[in-house]
């Protein structure tokens, strides 16, 4: 699979704070990745470094596998990290025939990409009167009018309301189906879960985990259990091959983390031959959320 981008521990200080602390990932071509982490996390930061508006303080990246200077690859690269800037009393149409002139591209772009976000039949209004959502989608249309090989959004959802949120997913989920690499900044789980195939979980500027998303919620879940023979069920989970440990909660409740697949009848069943009576059984797994606010808290 090729590789679009490589980043090498790259940082960058502000001063005393280090707002990118040594981040290694790569992009790979077709994959939809989220840089998922709280604000102030680094995000635009890292972004801003790899399309070449803000300097390293060290480490490197590498575009298209170092085929090409950053200045050329950075041609091949649909970008949107700042609002959406146009001209407010010209047509979206003639906005974009601007950016065709400034980008040397074809204006026979122009339809396909205002089709794409679904502009078509408003391509005739001013900037002006356009939603936020539809100005976010303009901007989208203008960032693929040169059909780059990756499109990077910094918060592509931001300030919109539901129907503008759902909207510019959708487009996105769309334009990933067709096989277009894409790198989105978010720092919301849902989004980064609805829409992308890969995640960089980020805090404090430090990488906490890179992986697909499935398996970022890939583990073997767990049991929650009460008994009223409380201390022989803990003896019990302590020396059984499937728990990896048990934590306990204040209202009786044990929660005994899974290390395999096992299923909750036979754990039952267990229990049962051992006069270990359970009064509450029940299998769960933790949510993505759940995982994600763990992964984050434990740094
Ligand atoms: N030009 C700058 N000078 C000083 N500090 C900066 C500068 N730019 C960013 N920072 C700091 O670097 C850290 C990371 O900021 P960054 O904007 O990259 O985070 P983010 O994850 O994109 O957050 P947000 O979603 O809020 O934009 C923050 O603490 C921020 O205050």
């Amino acid at each position: 699979m090729k590789t679009i981008l490589k980043l090498r521990e790259l940082t960058k200080k502000f001063g005393s704070l280090t707002a990118v602390d040594a981040l290694t990932f790569n992009i790979q071509k077709g994959n939809v990745y989220g840089i998922l982490g709280p604000n102030g996390s680094g995000k635009s930061t890292t972004l801003g470094m790899v399309l070449n508006v803000v300097n390293p303080s060290s480490g490197s990246f590498e575009w298209f596998d170092g085929e090409m200077n950053t200045h050329e690859a950075l041609k091949k690269v649909g970008a949107i990290i700042e609002s959406p800037n146009f001209y407010p009393s010209m047509s979206a149409e003639d906005n974009l025939k601007l950016v065709c002139k400034i980008k040397g591209v074809e204006y026979s772009r122009i339809d396909v990409v205002l089709e794409i976000v679904n502009l078509h039949d408003r391509k005739k209004d001013h900037f002006s009167s356009y939603s936020l959502g539809m100005k976010q989608r303009l901007a989208i249309a203008s960032a693929l009018l040169n059909d780059p090989e990756i499109l990077i959004l910094d918060e592509p959802t931001n300030g919109l309301d539901p129907q503008g949120i759902h909207q510019i997913r959708e487009i996105i989920k769309r334009i990933a189906a067709e096989g277009m690499t894409i790198l989105l900044a978010s720092h919301l789980l849902d989004e980064v879960e609805k829409v992308c195939s890969h995640v960089v979980v980020i805090r404090n500027g430090k990488k906490l985990y890179s992986g697909p998303v499935d398996e970022l919620n890939a583990t073997h879940g767990f049991f929650e259990l009460k008994s009223e023979h409380k201390d022989e069920l803990k003896s019990f989970l302590e020396t059984h091959s499937a728990i990896e440990r048990y934590d306990e909660a204040d209202n009786d409740l044990i929660k005994a983390i899974l290390a395999q697949p096992y299923e909750a009848k036979l754990i039952n069943k267990e229990c049962f031959e051992k006069g270990i009576l359970l009064t509450h059984l029940v299998k769960r797994k933790e949510t993505l959320e759940e995982q994600f606010l763990k992964l984050t808290k434990n740094q």
